[in-house]
């Protein structure tokens, strides 16, 4: 699979883009005509700076209202045809887009459109050049590639070809398989773009919102399924207009793009009866089974507090680690390690972001499977020396630069905390068990920037999806959140997209330099016998108002005996379709962090209704400094 990127779709100077473009692994780029022309250099010099950071420019682009123009204005426009020529040229690049005439004063007729390619046609040959016909989705006449690719069809002439672009196709829903019947040699190159459904204006959508294919919500797999099935063994080429991205970091927008077409061939070959397009093998998705651990970094002080509060919420110290400073904490399936080394990367991270849960353990059915998917899709792998005897767990980097550490049970790494950790005598029998059993969810605050890059990351990896975008709003702005699960439940991520920092998410971002874990959630069988174990251990809920309980008794028409144990234990309360949620939350620790309960009466979501409610209650407690008021 030949990758190639448009230069529009990220940030930068071109020579930032370039550079940007070449590191992310691509093979080649378009030019866009206004980044050529903002630059301070001649096309020769665009063409040299190209080749020198090993890319070929793969298409220049656009030239806007040729076909199908009135007499008066006919040879003006292959007059500009002309220049245009003289500048690929100069460039070395013998592929110009043509995009869908859009000129109120264009006449339409597929005969006429024609006819001006075919001029146009041995014009291009006469330099050796190619032209390549796009239908705009908005086109004023031509708005469907079935027309496009009837006047190439008519142009019949070998220097004409036909565009094909996922995003006018699929925003229009125009039947792929109409792509099938199209000769592989007239397909001259293919674009690339995904999008949210959002319903407004084509031309809108495809100018602000497009992003990388995986990170939407059309059927571009499909899409391209089908130009695969034509034997098309040309440039896939990501064209994202996209104002997010044009604001973002240029790498990391860059490596997306990357890791986008990379796991697009990747379904594309995984879909039955289809073509293969030419990626390298990867095993599949990795299925995650549970989370294995998560790992605080801390130093003494900050640990003694957090510890306070884990044995507040039942978990005893059950191990500590042979040749370091981490203890491990536990309660049902739930595995806490809290790490005080001063050296290593955890020490690193404490030092970056402090207090925080930097790494977490997914159990998948084979580590090394997942670790060689990651790879392959741009994930950088971490490791760092372990003590003699010790399990080597393999790792990447995620969210923030934190660790996912990969766990199975087929290998040795499911048995680390046997093999690593020393069993302790159980000195903290005098709490009241809590019966917290699982970790349920795992809440990490990113800034909105971020959010498409991490969905594409555990989508690609991890056999997860996503569900629609929620907004959910802080008093001082509004937080998006997105999950990603698996359909077992055994996966839950959300993550939660802070657009300033005045909001409680921004500010967690600002406070612990960057992107993390914000909350964790532990599910109980039964709230309010842990929440009154929790009582007992001297916890400390998130005070909620008592102007909630009213509401939810009123809109959910709850007995009024329930609400009152609701509001005794300050337990906020949600329905959906399929059942109960109950949710009760620890007051803050540190920059904004805090845990949470949860007890799931078949209610799939995560309380998205109440997030607003705990928003409030926790800006309450936090002050200046952010700190809980005692
Ligand atoms: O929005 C546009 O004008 C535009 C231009 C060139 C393209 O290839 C495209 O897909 C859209
Ligand atoms: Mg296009």
């Amino acid at each position: 699979m030949k990758t190639s990127i448009a230069t529009v779709s990220i940030s930068g100077e071109l020579p930032e883009k370039l550079e940007a473009i070449a590191k992310a692994g691509f093979d080649g780029v378009e030019i866009f005509e206004n980044d050529f022309l903002a630059f301070d250099g001649s096309p020769r010099d665009v063409g040299k700076m190209v080749r020198d950071f090993g890319l070929e420019i793969t298409l220049f682009q656009p030239f806007r209202d040729f076909e199908g123009m009135p007499p008066s204005h006919r040879q003006r426009t292959f007059d500009r045809a002309e220049r245009k020529f003289d500048v690929m040229q100069e460039l070395g690049t013998d592929l110009v887009l043509v995009c869908s005439n859009v000129s109120p004063v264009s006449l339409g007729g597929i005969d006429r459109a024609a006819d001006d390619f075919r001029e146009l046609g041995e014009r291009a040959a006469k330099r050796g050049l190619r032209v390549g016909y796009e239908a705009l989705a908005w086109g004023r006449h031509i708005n469907d590639h079935r027309d496009a690719w009837e006047i190439v069809r008519r142009a019949d002439h070998p220097n004409i070809g036909l565009i094909l672009d996922s995003f006018h196709t699929l925003s229009r829903k125009i039947d792929i398989n109409s792509i099938r019947s199209v000769p592989k040699d007239k397909i001259f190159i293919v674009q690339l773009a995904d999008a949210p459904l959002i319903d407004m204006d084509l031309l809108y959508w495809s100018r602000h919102f497009r992003n990388m294919p995986g990170e939407g919500d059309l059927p571009v797999t499909a899409f391209t399924a089908a130009i695969a099935e034509t034997g098309y063994d040309g440039y896939f080429s990501l064209e994202i207009f996209n104002d997010q991205f044009r604001g973002g970091s240029t790498r990391s927008i860059a490596a997306d793009g990357h890791r986008s077409l990379i796991y697009l061939g990747d379904q594309v070959r995984r879909l039955p009866n289809s073509k293969r397009l030419n990626v390298p093998p990867m095993p599949d998705r990795a299925k995650v089974k549970g989370v294995g651990f998560v790992e605080f970094t801390a130093d003494e002080t900050d640990a003694a507090n957090l510890i306070a509060i884990l044995k507040t919420l039942g978990f005893r110290k059950t191990k500590i680690h042979r040749s370091k400073k981490v203890a491990l904490y536990s309660q049902g399936d739930i595995r806490l390690l809290v790490n005080t080394e001063e050296k290593g990367f955890a020490n690193t991270s404490f030092a970056v972001h402090g207090t925080s849960a930097y790494a977490m353990a997914l159990e998948v059915e084979n580590a090394q499977d997942a670790l060689a998917r990651a790879v392959a899709l741009g994930a950088e792998p971490f490791r760092q020396p372990v003590g003699e005897g010790e399990v080597d767990i393999p790792a990447i980097h995620g969210v923030g630069g934190g660790l996912i550490y990969l766990i199975d049970t087929r290998s040795d790494l499911g048995r680390f905390s046997e093999i690593d950790f020393i069993p302790l005598e159980d000195e903290a029998a005098v709490l009241v068990p809590a019966n917290l059993e699982r970790v349920d969810h795992i809440a990490q605050t990113v800034s909105y920037d971020e959010m498409l890059t991490w969905l594409l990351f555990y989508t690609s990896i991890f056999e997860a999806h996503k569900t629609p975008m929620v907004d959910i709003i802080d008093p001082s702005g509004v937080v998006r959140s997105q999950v990603v699960e698996n359909d077992s439940g055994d996966l839950r991520l959300t993550l939660n997209g802070a657009e300033n920092r005045r909001t409680l998410a921004g500010r967690f971002i600002a406070e612990t330099f960057g992107s993390g874990v914000q909350h964790l959630a532990f599910e109980t069988k039964d709230i309010f016998a842990t929440a009154a174990a929790l009582r007992q251990n001297g916890f400390r809920p998130l005070p909620i108002s008592s102007n909630y309980y009213g509401d939810v008794e009123a809109r959910f028409g709850l007995d009024p005996e329930l609400t009152e144990r609701l509001k005794a234990e300050n337990i906020l309360y949600d329905q959906d379709e399929h059942g109960e949620y109950f949710q009760l939350y620890s007051s803050t620790f540190g920059e904004g962090f805090f845990f949470e309960i949860v007890e799931r009466r078949g209610y799939h979501g995560y309380g998205a209704p109440n997030a607003i409610f705990r928003i409030a209650a926790l800006k309450k407690q936090m002050r200046p400094g952010g700190l809980p008021r005692e």
